[in-house]
């Protein structure tokens, strides 16, 4: 047992004659703080959409806590304790965020319907702890299409992290989100998590987000890791200089 809660091994993808993923092998510890960093098109979402079920691999193993998780739908990766937040907030518009935060319990649950989630008081006092850490109690009663974006966001993440995931990943947390509200958007999240056992893997683009936030980075360049260490470590390899922040001297 290597004691990491997600293992991936020689992950392959290809598009026609294009790899996008090439032997990609990481293994993330609990409560890790990685950031995935890569230029366009280095193969960052197909890793993610890989290791969540959204993508089929070509070849390649992924475990989550020992459990062979690899071609699982999407759906039953979430129960596994796998989560994860898009870019675009997935959220049912006409609910509020308690009624949202309690789909989401129901879709990491084990059954129900997600048109109807059952209100049990331990889901609902989940609910609303989800929104107090958040600071969003505010908004509890209001259907989340009224809601400004930078909320919806937050409500997002809020739902996947309501069931506890053991590995949550995040795609471009702070994309979208201004200059000002970015490390605000990113304390809260860091903080919510406190005192929970996730790893967190976030794609980013901001070098910013990932020195204050990341504790390992691993870098993209077409369909291959090219660095995993600490941030320093990565944002100072020459190759990733080059190849990924373009700040080559
Ligand atoms: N469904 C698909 N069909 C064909 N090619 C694809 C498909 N999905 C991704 N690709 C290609 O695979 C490569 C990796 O794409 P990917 O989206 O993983 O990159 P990325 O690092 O996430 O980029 P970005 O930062 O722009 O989101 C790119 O060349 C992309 O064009």
């Amino acid at each position: 047992m290597s004691g990491a809660v997600l293992e991936v091994k020689g992950l392959m993808k290809s598009f026609g004659a294009l790899v996008a993923a090439n032997n990609l092998n990481v293994e993330v510890m609990p409560a890790a703080r990685l950031s995935l960093i890569g230029s366009n098109g280095a193969g960052k979402t197909t890793f993610v959409n890989m290791v969540t079920g959204y993508l089929k691999p070509d070849a390649g193993q992924v475990k989550l806590d020992g459990k062979d998780i690899t071609r699982l739908p999407p759906r039953l990766i979430t129960r596994a304790g796998l989560g994860r937040s898009f870019q675009i907030p997935q959220l049912c518009e006409a609910m509020t965020p308690v009624d949202n935060i309690l789909v989401a319990l129901e879709i990491a649950g084990d059954g129900g319907s997600v048109f109807r989630p059952a209100r049990t008081k331990g889901s609902l006092d989940r609910a609303v702890e989800m929104l107090e850490r958040f600071g969003l109690e505010r908004y509890a009663g209001r259907p989340v299409n009224e809601l400004p974006g930078g909320v919806r966001k937050l409500i997002d993440i809020a739902m996947s992290l309501a069931s506890r995931p053991r590995v949550f990943l995040l795609d471009e947390p702070t994309s979208g989100v201004s200059t000002e509200e970015k490390f605000p958007l990113m304390d809260k999240v860091m903080a919510a998590l406190e005192g929970e056992r996730s790893a967190v893997i976030f794609v980013e683009h901001d070098m910013e987000i990932v020195t204050r936030y990341a504790d390992r980075v691993l870098a993209f360049y077409s369909g291959e890791i090219i660095a995993d260490d600490a941030p320093d470590e990565v944002l100072n390899d020459p190759a990733v200089q080059k190849y990924v922040t373009g700040t080559a001297r």
